[in-house]
Order: structure tokens, then sequence, then C-alpha cells
């Protein structure tokens, strides 16, 4: 892996606890000296600050620097970095796409995904897009690895930007609308602990309520608002407050900051 930040931490931590790698057999390359000793105290990964080293890896190179230095981050690595192992090298960098990919690392088999960052607990969401040169066992491969993380779609690249939009960076979306659920929590008279409590738990039960019951979210938030009560007035607050365009528009706000991060 080069790059042990949030994503990659998020990732390394639960393939090694669902057994999917062994700690020895994974190797960090990280600037940061004092990310370099946390994520060995706390994973017993091998870690060293020389991407070369890491990306000599023999089966997977995950690539989690930030797509802004990827250009960089190749430059330095040696021209036959790749004649004596051939890795699937996949990508999780937010709108760089395969063919900048497949340029970079050229006549190497490149998978794009998109995760996020709920893959730290197993439920994570990630998108798979695949490069030309990639093999069934390769793709099948990759989607071992995201699968012990989460859930798994497959998409074609062009929807790869719209995915980081909602499910990339969705997870801070929802924290915010936790956060001020809370909030109106303690307006409201509860003390913070269990305004965060209630919060948390609402939208994590209704998430599976949604995903086991197949119902459609409409149709839920019709069953909770009971005619002249307490929830019809305050989603009538929120449509006044335009909380759904505000979600489209974020939506929408990072799909394209994706496609620029692309260019
Ligand atoms: N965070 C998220 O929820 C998600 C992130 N991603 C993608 O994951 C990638 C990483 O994002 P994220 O983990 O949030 O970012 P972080 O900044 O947390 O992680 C990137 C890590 O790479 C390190 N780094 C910087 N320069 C180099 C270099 N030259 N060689 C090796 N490592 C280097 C950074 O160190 P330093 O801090 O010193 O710069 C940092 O520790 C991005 O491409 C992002 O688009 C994808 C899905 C979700
Ligand atoms: O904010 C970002 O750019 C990264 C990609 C998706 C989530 N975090």
């Amino acid at each position: 892996m080069i790059g042990g930040g949030v994503m990659g931490e998020a990732i390394l931590s639960r393939l090694i606890r669902q057994g999917i790698y062994a700690a020895e057999n994974i190797l960090i390359s990280e600037p940061q000296a004092e990310r370099r000793s946390l994520l060995q105290q706390q994973y017993q990964v091998q870690v060293s600050s020389d991407n070369q080293a890491a990306a000599e890896a023999e089966e997977i190179l995950l690539l989690a620097i930030k797509p802004q230095i990827l250009s960089k981050v190749v430059a330095q690595l040696a021209p036959t970095t790749f004649s004596n192992s051939h890795p699937l090298i996949i990508s999780i960098l937010a709108g760089v796409p395969l063919s900048k990919l497949e340029s970079a690392f050229p006549d190497q088999s490149v998978i794009r995904v998109m995760p996020n960052t709920p893959a730290t607990v197993g439920a994570g969401m990630t998108a798979i897009a695949t490069g030309k040169n990639v093999t069934v066992e390769e793709l099948n491969k990759a989607k071992n690895i995201f699968t012990a993380i989460g859930e798994v779609v497959e998409v074609p690249e062009y929807l790869m930007d719209a995915v980081t939009g909602l499910s990339g960076s969705g997870p801070a979306y929802v924290a915010l609308m936790i956060e001020a659920l809370a909030d109106g929590g303690v307006a409201a008279g509860l003390p913070r602990a269990i305004a965060s409590q209630l919060a948390i738990q609402t939208v994590f039960g209704t998430a599976k309520l949604l995903q086991e019951s197949q119902l459609h979210p409409g149709e839920l938030k019709d069953r909770v608002s009971s005619p002249g009560g307490t929830t019809i007035a305050g989603v009538a607050a929120l449509e006044k407050a335009g909380f759904r365009s505000a979600l489209i528009e974020a939506v929408l706000a990072a799909y394209h900051r994706s496609q620029e991060l692309g260019q």
C-alpha cells in the first residue's frame, strides 16, 4: 500500500481483522514517521518511507494517496519497478481515471475502486471499475478484498465520479446529519450523550430497516408520519429548509469535484 492515511488504514485494518491478509504480508509506505509507527504498533504491518518498496509488491499494490500527488509518486518509482513483478494495481484515488492510471503503469492490470470509511467496521460500500488488462481472476481478487469490508458493486467507469459524490463522500453527509440531529435533541433539552445515542441509532436503524424491508424511503417516511402528528411537522420544516435539495446539491458538488480531480 502506498499512503497510510484515513482510507488506507480503514481498508488494511479490516482486511487484517477479517483474516484476509496477515499483517506481516502487508507493507505500507507512508512519509509521516508518526503514522508509520502508529500503523506498525496498532496493526503489526510492515512500514516504510520508501514507495519503491511498496510498489515491488508481489500480489496487490493499493494506491491510497491523494489524487493530486499521483504523478509525483509515479515519477519517483524506478522505470524497472514492474520488470520482475506484476502486482494487481488497485487505485482508490478519487477522480483519477483508468486511462491516467494505465499510462502511469503501462502493461499492468489496473482496477479503479471507490470505497468509503465504514469499511473500517466491515460496512463499506465499494464500487469497482476494471481496466483493460484485468483478468477475471484479478477482478475476483479485488471483489474478494472489498467484499470482506462491505458491499461491492461493479460499475462502468463513467459512473465512478457519481459514486464518489454519493457513497465515497456520503459518510460525511450522514455524519453531519447525525451531529445536527443530536444538536436538535440538545436544543429540545436532551443531554448530549443521550441525544447522540438517539441520533446514531435512529439513522442506523432506519438504514437497516430500509435495507432489510426493501421499502421505498418515501413509504417509510409516510408510515412514520401520523396525521397531524409530530413527524409531519418535522418533515414540513425540513422541506421548508430545502433538506432534499441540499443533499442533492452535496452529491452533485462532490461529483463535479471528483471530475475536476481527474483532469
Ligand atoms: N477519506 C475517505 O473517506 C476516502 C478517501 N479516498 C481516497 O483515498 C485516498 C487517500 O485519501 P485519505 O486517506 O482520506 O487521505 P490521507 O491524507 O488521510 O492519506 C494519504 C496518506 O498518504 C500520505 N502521503 C503523502 N504524500 C505521500 C507520498 N509521496 N507517498 C506516499 N504517501 C504519501 C499522506 O501523508 P501526509 O498526511 O503527510 O500528506 C497520508 O498519510 C485519496 O485518493 C482519496 O480520494 C477514497 C474513498 C474514501
Ligand atoms: O474527500 C475526498 O476527496 C475523498 C474521496 C471520497 C471521500 N473522501
